[in-house]
């Protein structure tokens, strides 16, 4: 199976390009080959492309920042991804594309549904479900595989954020009314691929799925998990989305329902704590005893 797909550094394109099963060629386009601030030049490559599979792991992903870039973040995060599914459609390509939490407005405490209805609260959340709907029109065979709180051991993310911050401070304050998933990348990735050979073979299979990490954790929780297997004593405290104003607004209910996706695909939600700890582990930073497998995730 060839796969061609659209981002190269990211966290989950680079966990795509290290996981690669046996028998599966896949092509990294990196901002140089591919800019997804031009919709047309990315449809091009694909109109004359030999994939089997096209996935975009590209996206303006800055949260905060994406409330001033709302004409970049719009292009890079609905137009380009609208643009590949209907050229992907026209070719009869299956189109694997990664959405967000984001898109859901937070209430309640309900883990959300794949139909649940859509409000996203800021700017990024905004791009990225009309990115969502983009697909939806261009019809052809797609699938969106919805996400939160990705880490990895590259690019930035929440657990490198701790990371830093609790190797120069002895307490920090974190926020503990935001709850969800977080989500290796490196199992995005396998999940991904499960999927693309899924919708290469046997009845057509699509549509939009959810994958999180089990257990859901508010970050503050989450940043208690990080310092515990990382050996570190910063301590935590507990704070409301209201004592930590972002120019963003985040949603405070981010669960996840995944049956879906194990229903279709036979994918189970991973347990994040397992992952994280190999994440700490090629950081370089599980403390020594840990390393002999003496401290469990
Ligand atoms: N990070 C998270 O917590 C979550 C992410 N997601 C979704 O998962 C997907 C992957 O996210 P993740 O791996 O974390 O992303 P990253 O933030 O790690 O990387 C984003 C990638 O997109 C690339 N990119 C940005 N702008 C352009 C452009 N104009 N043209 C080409 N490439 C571009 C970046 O390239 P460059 O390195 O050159 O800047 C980078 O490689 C995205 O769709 C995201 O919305 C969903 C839920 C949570
Ligand atoms: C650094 C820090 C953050 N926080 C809070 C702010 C915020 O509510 C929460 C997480 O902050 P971050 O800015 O790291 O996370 P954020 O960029 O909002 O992460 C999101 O990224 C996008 C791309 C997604 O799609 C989402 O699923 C989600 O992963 O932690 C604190 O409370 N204290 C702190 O010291």
């Amino acid at each position: 199976m060839n796969i061609l797909m659209f981002g190269r550094s990211g966290q989950v394109a680079t966990e795509m390009i290290r996981r690669a099963p046996d028998g599966v060629s896949i092509t990294a386009l990196g901002r140089p080959n591919a800019d997804l601030v031009d919709p047309r030049g990315c449809a091009k490559i694909v109109q004359e492309t030999n994939a089997d599979v096209i996935v975009n792991a590209a996206a303006y992903t800055a949260v905060d920042q994406a409330e001033k870039d709302k004409v970049l973040s719009n292009i890079i995060n609905a137009q380009a991804p609208a643009a590949i599914a209907n050229a992907a459609a026209i070719r009869g390509i299956p189109f694997i594309h990664i959405s967000t939490d984001y898109v859901f407005d937070g209430s309640g405490t309900t883990p959300w549904k794949p139909d649940d209805r859509c409000a996203p609260l800021n700017a990024y959340g905004r791009t990225k479900r009309r990115g969502e709907e983009g697909i939806l029109a261009a019809g052809g065979q797609w699938a969106i595989l919805r996400t939160s709180w990705v880490f990895s051991a590259h690019g930035n993310n929440f657990v490198k954020t701790m990371l830093r911050l609790g190797s120069e401070r002895d307490k920090l304050r974190i926020v503990a009314d935001q709850t969800g998933g977080p989500t290796a990348a490196a199992d995005i990735a396998d999940t991904i691929y499960r999927m693309a050979m899924r919708m290469t073979t046997g009845p057509k299979v699509g549509g939009i799925f959810h994958f999180s990490g089990t257990p859901d954790v508010n970050w503050a929780q989450f940043a208690r998990e990080i310092f515990m297997q990382a050996g570190l004593f910063t301590q935590v405290e507990d704070i409301s989305t209201a004592d930590y104003p972002t120019p963003a607004k985040r949603p405070h209910n981010s669960r996840l329902d995944c049956e879906s996706l194990k229903k279709i695909f036979g994918v189970e939600r991973p347990d994040w704590r397992i992952s994280l700890r190999r994440v700490l582990d090629e950081l370089g930073r599980l403390p020594s005893p840990a390393k002999g497998g003496s401290r469990a995730a």
